[in-house]
């Protein structure tokens, strides 16, 4: 088989509710996500020829998904109260919503579904949360 292995980066905030530690405050990551997907077989068509996706469009499809979260302050849905989260936004801050607690865990798995709902054949997900905590997805 095949594999190929392409990574993109964000910078973001979080915290963990309901977390007993230091992780239930507001804190930031350099968030690392790695995507590897594979094939049986080569393409064989003129562009594409002896490759298993063009790295340009797999590279630019996990940039989407890491743009989508760069700079901003990523919380589960509820997990503020409903006060806070129109002070940070009348304030013009950046806050994406996610229905799952932000963890390295659930975060490899969204991008594992991200990527699959893109087409790819993808073998597993990573996202390090420092260059030493990584979790990962597969099916
Ligand atoms: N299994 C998981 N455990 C933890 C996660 C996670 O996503 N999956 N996340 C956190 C926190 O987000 C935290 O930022 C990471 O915790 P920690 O390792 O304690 O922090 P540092 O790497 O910065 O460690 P230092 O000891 O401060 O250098 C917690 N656990
Ligand atoms: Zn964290």
């Amino acid at each position: 088989m095949y594999k190929l292995k392409t990574k993109a980066s964000f910078d973001s905030a979080h915290f963990l509710k309901d977390y007993d530690g230091k992780c239930s405050n507001i804190h930031g990551h350099r968030w690392t996500v790695e995507i590897k997907v594979g094939a049986e077989t080569l393409e064989s068509d003129t562009q594409n020829r002896g490759m298993v996706v063009d790295f340009s469009n797999l590279k630019k499809d996990l940039k989407e998904i890491a743009d989508h979260f760069d700079h901003s302050l990523i919380m589960e849905t509820g997990s503020l109260q409903q006060a806070t989260e129109d002070a940070l936004l009348a304030e013009n801050l950046r806050i994406v919503k996610v229905d799952f607690r932000p963890t390295a865990e659930n975060f490899a798995k969204y991008i594992y579904d991200e990527m699959a709902g893109r087409g790819y054949k993808v073998i597993e997900a990573s996202v390090y949360e420092t260059p030493n905590n990584v979790a990962s997805y597969c099916e």
